[in-house]
């Protein structure tokens, strides 16, 4: 690897938007496993000035190019295109947002693919993770960034997740706070769901128990049959209903069914399905009330102004668990509803509603 790539703190000249990597040294995990030599890949975009550092966290299979054009090693534009960069709703002319590929992904950080302390790769010797251990390590990037305190933390899903245990754990880091479309704790069917996919990646022939990155090829069945139980889940009834009714294609397959297809087809191609099935169980372990008391003393630990969003569509985030954050979390007002027919993949899709929120909170 380039060194000049690890970096610490934000430096005159850095290229914005250039991915780059922090060594974050050993995170004790909650299992009590200790994972060494722990490197977060990460993006940032605008100048730190001390005081205007937003931190940005995807969800499950996000990544850290929040922002920006398509470019080598990184075939899309950037997932959150619409809203974050100069003079949009998270503004790089006055902000210096930071963006880190998730503790376990498969983006440049520390996960079931990269080496481990014998210099083979992990596979399925990783360790498991929570939501806690992820932070943990945000935490530590936050640190050899600089960064005492964000002027706010942002997540949808799994990256609402991680921006709850954020402001939780360390209340005095997180001046302001966005949820979007997420919950305090995995309830049981979205513990079903995640469950039932990472069963389909267990199941494939290809997956060798996780060690398969020396096989000809990894899971890519289950990992595709995965991904597409879960888009069913970030859709909702309507649209799919709408869209692709029962219509069938010339090829003979019904239009909704080439089109998860689709969705799972170009996940493969990016995506590990050791990462899949780590972060999948990690959102599992997510109950924001584990060892502190329940869901309720938990929030109310929470000092930073809020704003909880949700998708009226969603039925795998329901709105009822945003309507827990925002009546639990004392600097909330009341629940945002975003109005969508796209499901939880409002969240990604309604820049516009959401664009208005994130200035609201910003501002
Ligand atoms: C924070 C994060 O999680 S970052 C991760 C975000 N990215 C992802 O999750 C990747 C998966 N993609 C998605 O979830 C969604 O595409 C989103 C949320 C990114 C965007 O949603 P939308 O703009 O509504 O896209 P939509 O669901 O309509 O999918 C469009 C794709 O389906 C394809 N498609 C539509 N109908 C069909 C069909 N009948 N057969 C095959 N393909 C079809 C389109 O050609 C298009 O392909 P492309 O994406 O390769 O250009
Ligand atoms: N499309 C999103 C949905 C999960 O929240 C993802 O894949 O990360």
């Amino acid at each position: 690897m380039d060194s000049s790539l690890v970096t610490g703190a934000w430096r005159e000249g850095d290229p914005l938007g250039a991915r780059k990597f922090a060594d974050i040294g050993d995170i004790t995990l909650d299992s009590g496993a200790t994972l060494p030599d722990v490197r977060l890949a990460y993006e940032t975009w605008g100048r730190f000035d001390g005081a205007n550092a937003v931190l940005v966290l995807h969800a499950l299979t996000g990544d850290s190019h929040v922002a920006g054009r398509a470019r080598a090693g990184h075939p899309t534009a950037g997932w959150w295109d619409a809203l974050v960069g100069p003079g949009k709703a998270i503004d790089t002319d006055r902000l210096y947002v930071v963006a880190a590929n998730i503790l376990g992904g498969c983006q440049g950080s520390t996960g079931p693919a990269s080496r481990d302390p014998d210099g083979l790769p992990w596979g399925g010797s990783f360790p498991a993770l929570t939501v806690r251990d992820q932070v943990r390590a945000e935490v530590a990037l936050a640190d050899v960034l600089g960064i005492d305190r964000w002027r706010a933390v942002v997540g949808g899903s799994a990256g609402g997740m991680r921006a709850l245990e954020w402001a939780i754990e360390r209340p005095e880091r997180v001046e302001r706070l966005f949820l979007l479309a997420t919950s305090a704790a995995a309830s049981a069917e979205q513990v079903a769901l995640s469950a039932t996919q990472i069963d389909a990646i267990r199941a494939d022939p290809a997956y060798f128990d996780g060690d398969y990155y020396d096989g000809p090829q990894g899971p890519l069945q289950g990992l595709d049959l995965a991904r597409r139980i879960a888009h069913i889940s970030y859709r909702s009834e309507y649209e799919l209903a709408e869209r692709f009714g029962r219509t069938v294609q010339d090829d003979g397959r019904f239009a909704v069914e080439s089109y998860l297809q689709h969705h799972g087809a170009k996940l493969v191609r990016r995506f590990d399905a050791n990462s899949y099935v780590v972060l999948s169980a990690a959102m599992n372990s997510h109950d924001v009330g584990r060892d502190r008391g329940g869901i309720a003393a938990a929030l109310s630990r929470i000092t930073a102004r809020t704003i909880v969003a949700g998708i009226d569509s969603d039925r795998l985030y329901p709105l009822h668990q945003q309507q827990e954050l925002a009546d639990g979390i004392p600097g909330s007002g009341s629940l945002e509803v975003v109005k969508s027919d796209h499901g939880h993949d409002g969240f990604l899709v309604e820049s516009e509603q959401v664009g208005e929120l994130a200035r609201q909170l910003l501002g």
